[in-house]
C-alpha cells in the first residue's frame, strides 16, 4: 500500500527541498502531499507540481486542517509551515504566535479527530535556547530556554505542545531543534540569502555597489538545506517519538566571516553599510550545536561543504536575475 507523506509548507524553502529529496529516493510506494495557502507562490515546486498532491489549507482555520487530514490520512507528517523570520516576529508578534502555536494545535487536533497514528515531525528551533553563555556551547538539548524574540517564544510553545500531545494522547511526535540552514531558494530576508541576493543584484547592475547588513558579530553554525532534509527523513524513520533532537551543521563562524566568503566569490568591489533597520531589539549571537544525540540515533553527518552551499545560493540569485532580464 502507498505511504502518504504530508509536508505542510511544501511551497517553502525546506518543504520544497524535502519533496525533492523524497523524489530522489525513487520509492514508488510514496505519495507526496503538500499544503499551500491560496496566496503562496509556487515557484519553488514548479518543477515537481505535476507529481505531488497539492492541497489548499489554512492552518489557522481548524476546519480547513481537519478536512485536509481526514482526506489525506497521512502516515508521516512533516510540519514545516511557519512564520519563520525572527525580525518579523518583533513587528508582528501576534501573527507569529498564532501561526506557529495555534496552527500546530489545529494540526495535532485534526490528527486526533481523524483517529490516525502518523509519525509527526514538529520543527522547534535552536532559537528556543536564545542567548547562551560561552560556557554553555556547544548547546545540548538540556540547555535552559531563554527565548529572545516572539518567534523564539512561538517555537517554545510548539516544542511544548509536541511534548504535551505525546504525553496526553500518545501521538507519535518527534521534535527537532534545527540550527541555521541555508542553500538555493532560501528566502531573501534571511542573512545568507539577503547578502547573496544583493551581490547578484550588484553584478546585474540593478543595485549600487553597497551591501546593507545588520549585526555582523553573530556566530552561526551553518548547515546545507539538502543535508537538513536528509536528516529529517532519517529522523522520522530512526528516532524516537517523544524525544527532541538538535540538528545542525559543523561549520561555525561569524556572520561577517560568512559575508567575506560570499564577497570572495565576486569580482565586484562592494562597500558594506550597516542598516539600523536590520538590527534586532535583542539578538542571538552565539549558536553552536551539540548534535551527538541525533548523530548517535541516525549516523547522520553533514556532507555538503559550506563553500558549495554559498556558491549554489549565489548562483541561484544570479540565475534569478538573469531570467528576469531575459523576460524584460
Ligand atoms: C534556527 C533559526 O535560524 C534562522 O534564524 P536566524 O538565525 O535569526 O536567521 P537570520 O538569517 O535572519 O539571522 C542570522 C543572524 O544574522 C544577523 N544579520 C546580520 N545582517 C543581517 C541581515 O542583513 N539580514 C538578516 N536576516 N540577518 C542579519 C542577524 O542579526 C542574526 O544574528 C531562521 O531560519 C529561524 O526560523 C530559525 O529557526
Amino acid at each position: 500500500m502507498k505511504k502518504n507523506v504530508l509536508i505542510t509548507g511544501i511551497t517553502g524553502f525546506v518543504g520544497s527541498h524535502l519533496a525533492d529529496y523524497i523524489f530522489s529516493l525513487n520509492d514508488g510506494n510514496i505519495e507526496i502531499h503538500g499544503t499551500r495557502r491560496w496566496r503562496s507562490p509556487v515557484e519553488n515546486i514548479e518543477h515537481i507540481i505535476e507529481k505531488i498532491q497539492l492541497h489548499y489549507c489554512e492552518l489557522l482555520d481548524a476546519k480547513s486542517v481537519q478536512d485536509l487530514i481526514a482526506s489525506v490520512r497521512p502516515d508521516i507528517i512533516f510540519h514545516l509551515a511557519a512564520q519563520s523570520y525572527v525580525m518579523t516576529s518583533f513587528s508582528a508578534p501576534v501573527n507569529t504566535l498564532e501561526t506557529n502555536i495555534c496552527g500546530t494545535v489545529n494540526l495535532l487536533e485534526a490528527v486526533r479527530y481523524a483517529k490516525i497514528d502518523p509519525v509527526i515531525h514538529i520543527c522547534s528551533s535552536s532559537e528556543v535556547y536564545g542567548q547562551v553563555r560561552e560556557n554553555e556551547v556547544p548547546i545540548r538539548e538540556s540547555q535552559l530556554f531563554r527565548p529572545a524574540s516572539p518567534y523564539a517564544v512561538s517555537k517554545v510553545g510548539e516544542d511544548m505542545l509536541a511534548f504535551q500531545y505525546g504525553l496526553s494522547y500518545g501521538l507519535r511526535i518527534i521534535t527537532t531543534r534545527m540550527f541555521t540552514h541555508t542553500g538555493p531558494r532560501r528566502g531573501e530576508v534571511f542573512v545568507t540569502s539577503a547578502f547573496a541576493r544583493q551581490i547578484a543584484r550588484i553584478e546585474a547592475g540593478i543595485q549600487e555597489p553597497v551591501l546593507k547588513v545588520g549585526n555582523l558579530e553573530s556566530v552561526r553554525t551553518f548547515a546545507d538545506v539538502r543535508d537538513t532534509v536528509r536528516a529529517y527523513w532519517l529522523l522520522v524513520h530512526k528516532c524516537k517519538p517523544g524525544e527532541v533532537y538538535n540538528i545542525g551543521g559543523s561549520v561555525s563562524m561569524t556572520v561577517g566571516d560568512m559575508l567575506n566568503k560570499l564577497l570572495s566569490m565576486t569580482d565586484k568591489k562592494i562597500a558594506i553599510k550597516v542598516d539600523p533597520a536590520l538590527l534586532r531589539p535583542s539578538d542571538v549571537t552565539l549558536q553552536i550545536p551539540d548534535c551527538a544525540k541525533f548523530r548517535q540515533a541516525t549516523g547522520w553527518e553533514p556532507e555538503i561543504p559550506f563553500e558549495k552551499t554559498l556558491k549554489d545560493l549565489l548562483d541561484f540569485w544570479r540565475d534569478y536575475y538573469a531570467r528576469r532580464k531575459k523576460r524584460a
